[in-house]
């Protein structure tokens, strides 16, 4: 018996499965808890319905899951367009603006992303948002390569305000390394800003920034799975 917190995610993610797959669709596989359950759903589908559907993870653990329920794995290289990209969230606003790099995979997230026809977001109801940071605490992940991660540091911290973390790993001693031998670094405690992509831009123009989890004016479509079993919808109003 899942919790409901549990249960909403898996609302969201089989929703997600249900309606934006179809037969011979490349896949973009997330990472995170909530993309679990999409992906047994998938397994599912692909059993029942014969499907023939090629996932490219985003991460290490998207790869294990991909390969864990049997699944076709591939890779830009073979697969450089894909169809849609399923992934969770960490917040999302009003706007659609979403930070996610909770996981640290923010980079191949985005990447993989930035390659689809359409991002599709599962999420529960505690990542929906009015403003980014009034739900999520933990901060906007950045993605740094090791050497830089003192002045990165400083520089966003000068410019915009709040805290910039280093992102301690926990069962090991010493930061989080990501998949790509990167150092995350957690803006927190930031104010409130009107144009996120202006910050955005500015970030990723310090020299050590490999990517950001601020993914803008990227998505398509969130599902937040809810308490009590239903799913709220929330779509771009431009139509991006
Ligand atoms: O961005 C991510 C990983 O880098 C995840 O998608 C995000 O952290 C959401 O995870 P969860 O589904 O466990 O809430």
């Amino acid at each position: 018996m899942l919790s409901p917190l549990e249960a909403a995610k898996q609302t969201a993610a089989h929703k997600a499965i249900n309606k934006h797959v179809e037969n011979n669709f490349v896949l973009g596989i997330g990472s995170g808890s909530t993309i679990v359950y999409a992906v047994e759903r998938l397994a599912e589908r692909v059993a029942k319905e014969n499907l023939e559907v090629v996932c490219i993870p985003t991460s290490f653990q998207a790869k294990q899951l991909i390969v864990k329920h049997g699944l076709k794995l591939g890779s830009l290289d073979t697969h450089p367009i894909l169809d849609v990209c399923i992934d969770g969230a960490d917040e999302v606003d009003a706007n659609l603006n979403i930070i996610k790099g909770g996981g640290a995979c923010l980079l191949e997230e985005k990447i993989i992303a930035s390659c689809a026809n359409g991002l599709v977001i599962i999420a529960d109801y505690t990542k929906n948002s009015t403003k980014l940071g009034d739900q999520y605490k933990k901060g906007i992940p950045i993605e740094v390569v090791p050497m830089s991660y003192v002045p990165v540091r400083n520089k966003i911290r000068n410019t915009f305000g709040g805290e910039v973390n280093l992102r301690m790993a926990v069962a090991k001693a010493g930061p989080v390394i990501t998949d790509n031998g990167n150092f995350i670094l957690d803006w927190v405690n930031f104010k409130q800003l009107d144009d996120w992509k202006e910050v955005n831009t500015a970030i990723r123009m310090i020299p050590g920034v490999v990517e950001t989890g601020l993914f803008l004016q990227m998505a398509k479509i969130v599902y937040f799975g809810q308490a009590d079993g239903t799913i709220k919808e929330q779509t771009a109003k431009d139509g991006h």
